[in-house]
């Protein structure tokens, strides 16, 4: 059985110790590290007491986070500042890009050949940033770097299965492009089980499933953004990473990645994952017109976020 080392950067936080608890169940993990800047003894000795495979250890502060990242598979990154009413995920740049760009960093020098995840918001930015601190490094694998998406995918299928009455858990709506308004298209032609809208249906989901997060933003009055479901759906991906790093067959996620399928030089699409990470890009495949003019309506807000992280860090 896999034998494998995740980190989670940013683990004492609202979505770090839900994340931690679910990936602490999996037979998968054999060492769970959490690392934050606050609060990780108390939530390791904590999570250390669930009778599952994985041991926990905790890291704090910066002094300690090459331990943390030492010989680690899979480092997922929930670290930095959420959103509070008003704010769009941009808003967060400022902050969590340097705190992003300093995770990574130590990640190329402790454990290069990691599959990384990030959830950090602007997720749009702070994949550029990642990527750029990584090829400074010289270890920038463009199969190993992944925007975690997966949150946009979770909604879509528990919004179409609510308004089909499908059952949420098999069905499965790809959502492709970036994660932030409208740059979020949801491929409602494409969703499995085979359902058929009309135009208006469409038009309220879609713009459902792009706002979803400031929903949440909204639901929490100051609080805080989605935490809960977002643990969920990183830990969906992480264990579909792990799988693939198990060599499970056809392992597909939606995630955002380098892409040479748009003039956007990172896009979320699905993805083949296995043991090197990203196997094959899946592509956009056939998409509606509609679609298509969502395709095109984010690929300029795309480009303008990618370019901000890019100079973030080679400037
Ligand atoms: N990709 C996605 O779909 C989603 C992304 N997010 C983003 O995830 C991030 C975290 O959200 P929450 O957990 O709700 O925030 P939070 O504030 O509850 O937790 C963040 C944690 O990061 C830690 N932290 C701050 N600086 C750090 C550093 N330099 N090193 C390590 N840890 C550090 C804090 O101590 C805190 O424990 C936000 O940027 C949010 O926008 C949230 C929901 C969905
Ligand atoms: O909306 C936010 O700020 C957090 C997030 O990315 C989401 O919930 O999709």
């Amino acid at each position: 059985m896999l034998k494998a080392k995740v980190a989670v950067l940013g683990a004492s936080g609202g979505i770090g110790q839900p994340l931690s608890l679910l990936l602490k169940k999996s037979k998968l993990i054999s060492h769970l590290s959490l690392y934050d800047v606050a609060n990780t003894p108390g939530v390791a000795a904590d999570l250390s007491h669930i009778n599952s495979r994985a041991k926990v250890t905790g890291h704090l502060g910066p002094e300690q986070l090459g331990e943390a990242l030492q010989g680690s598979d899979v480092v997922l990154i929930p670290a930095g500042v959420p959103r509070k009413p008003g704010m769009t995920r941009d808003d967060l740049f400022n902050t969590n890009a340097s705190i992003v760009r300093d995770l990574v960093a130590a990640c190329a020098q402790n454990c290069p050949k990691a599959l990384i995840g990030v959830i950090s918001n602007p997720v749009n930015s702070t994949i550029p940033i990642a990527a750029e601190v990584l090829k400074k490094a010289g270890t920038y694998d463009p199969a190993r770097l992944f925007g975690v998406t997966t949150l946009d995918v979770v909604r879509a299928n528990t919004f179409v299965a609510e308004a089909k009455g499908l059952d949420p858990a098999t069905t499965d709506v790809p959502v492709i492009g970036g994660h932030a308004g409208i740059t979020i298209i949801p491929l409602l032609s494409r969703v499995n089980p085979s359902v058929s809208f009309d135009k208006d249906h469409i038009d309220a989901l879609t713009k459902r499933i792009q706002d979803a997060g400031t929903e949440v933003v909204k639901a929490k009055a100051g609080a805080g953004s989605a935490t809960l479901s977002m643990a969920f759906a990183a830990a969906r991906f992480a264990f579909s990473l792990l799988e693939g790093l198990a060599g499970k067959p056809d392992v597909v996620e939606c995630a955002y990645v380098q892409s040479d399928l748009t003039e956007a030089s990172y896009f979320a699409t699905p993805v083949h994952l296995g043991k090197n990470g990203l196997v094959k890009n899946l592509g956009l495949g056939k998409l509606s017109a509609y679609e298509e003019d969502l395709v095109k309506a984010a690929i300029p807000e795309l480009k303008a976020s990618i370019k901000k992280g890019q100079e973030f860090v080679t400037k």
